[in-house]
C-alpha cells in the first residue's frame, strides 16, 4: 500500500538528517550503493503520451493498447498522463468523474491491464467523485492488479496570464491533503500531479524518505509548457539527485485545452534521459541505480547539507506591517 506522508517539510528533512542509508549488500557492490536507497533496482519505464478524446471508453481502450505496446518494448512500469480518460477542463470534471471502486470503468480497465501484463501502472489521473467533492486523482496498481496507492492533486492549478491562459481548477476541484510514496519492487516512487511539480517540498521530502524517482502526470499548456515543463523536471531532479518522470497528454488543437506534450524523463544528474515532441507516442527510459550513485559521488549534496544552519522555514508573508 502507498505510504501517505503527512509531515512538515522540516520534519521530513530532520527525520533523515544527515542522510543515512543502511550498508549495502548483495549484487549492488560493484558501485557505491550506500549512495542510493537500498531498495532501488534497475527498471525500464514507459511514459504513454496519450491522445485523449471526449469518449471515455475509447480513451480507456486506447490507453490499454498503448500500455501493451510499452510493455512489449520492455517497460516494467508504465505511466499515463493527467486526466487521461476525459477532456481537461472545469466544464468536464463533473460529467466524467468516477468513484474509486472496483466497479468503476477506469478502475476496472487499469486493474485488468496491470494484472494481465504484470506491471506497475501509474494511472495518470482522472476526475474522482468522493462524498460531495471532486478531486484530480491518480490510481496506482501493482503487477497483481491491486490498487496500491491513490494520490489526490494537492496544489490546484489556479493561474492568470492575461491574454494567454487563465485557469481556476479550484472552481470545481478540491485539493488532496497528503503526499504519496509508493513502495515497489524497484524502489520507492513519489507522486505529484502536474502543478504539484512547482512545489519542491514534495520531491525533497520524497527523496529524504528514500524515493529513487518522482512521477508527475501533467498537462502543461502552450504558455507555461515551453517556459517551465522541462526546467521544473530538471530542477526537481537536480535538487534531490533523483529521477523525475513527467507524463503528458498528446496535443489536440481541436480540444478546448491545448497540452504541451513533451513527456520527459530526467536523470539524477539533471540531464534529460528521454523525451519527445507533442504527438502521441511513448517515451522509454532505463532507470539505473548506478547512475544515481555516480551523480551523488561526484557532487556530494547528501553529506554536505548544513542542517545545523537551516532554521525553521516559515511561509512568506506579503504586505505585513
Ligand atoms: O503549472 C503549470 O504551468 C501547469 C499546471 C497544469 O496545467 C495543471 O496543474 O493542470
Amino acid at each position: 500500500m502507498s505510504k501517505n506522508v503527512s509531515t512538515s517539510f522540516i520534519q521530513g528533512i530532520r527525520k533523515f538528517s544527515p542522510f543515512v542509508l543502511p550498508k549495502f549488500s548483495c549484487r549492488m557492490n560493484h558501485f557505491n550503493a550506500s549512495l542510493v536507497p537500498k531498495d532501488f533496482r534497475p527498471f525500464r519505464i514507459g511514459l504513454v503520451q496519450l491522445a485523449s478524446t471526449a469518449n471515455k471508453n475509447e480513451n480507456l481502450k486506447n490507453a490499454c493498447a498503448q500500455i501493451s505496446e510499452a510493455v512489449n518494448n520492455g517497460s516494467q512500469m508504465v505511466v499515463l498522463p493527467e486526466c487521461f480518460n476525459s477532456p481537461y477542463g472545469n466544464q468536464y470534471f463533473n460529467d466524467y468523474a468516477e468513484t474509486i471502486e472496483e466497479t468503476s470503468p477506469t478502475y476496472q480497465a487499469l486493474h485488468c491491464i496491470a494484472k494481465d501484463l504484470k506491471i506497475y501502472l501509474f494511472g495518470g489521473s482522472i476526475p474522482e467523485r468522493k462524498d460531495d467533492k471532486l478531486y484530480n486523482t491518480s490510481m496506482i496498481f501493482n503487477p497483481s492488479g491491486n490498487l496500491i496507492g491513490i494520490h489526490r492533486k494537492i496544489h490546484l492549478f489556479d493561474v492568470d496570464f492575461p491574454g494567454k491562459i487563465t485557469f481556476r481548477e479550484s472552481d470545481s476541484l478540491s485539493p488532496g491533503n497528503s503526499m504519496t510514496i509508493i513502495s515497489t519492487e524497484y524502489g520507492k516512487i513519489g507522486l505529484g500531479i502536474c502543478y504539484d511539480i512547482r512545489f519542491p517540498e514534495l520531491a525533497t521530502i520524497g527523496a529524504r524518505n528514500g524515493c529513487c524517482m518522482m512521477i508527475y502526470p501533467g498537462a502543461f499548456n502552450l504558455t507555461t509548457g515551453p517556459l517551465h515543463w522541462e526546467l521544473l523536471a530538471r530542477a526537481r531532479a537536480i535538487d534531490n539527485q533523483i529521477y523525475v518522470a513527467s507524463c503528458a497528454p498528446a496535443r489536440d488543437m481541436s480540444a478546448s485545452y491545448h497540452a504541451w506534450g513533451h513527456s520527459t524523463v530526467v536523470g539524477p544528474d539533471g540531464m534529460v534521459s528521454a523525451t519527445m515532441d507533442e504527438k502521441p507516442g511513448i517515451v522509454y527510459a532505463d532507470i539505473d541505480p548506478e547512475h544515481m550513485a555516480s551523480t551523488r559521488k561526484s557532487i556530494s549534496l547528501y553529506t554536505q547539507r548544513r542542517f545545523d544552519v537551516y532554521s525553521e522555514t516559515k511561509p512568506l508573508k506579503l504586505n505585513e506591517n
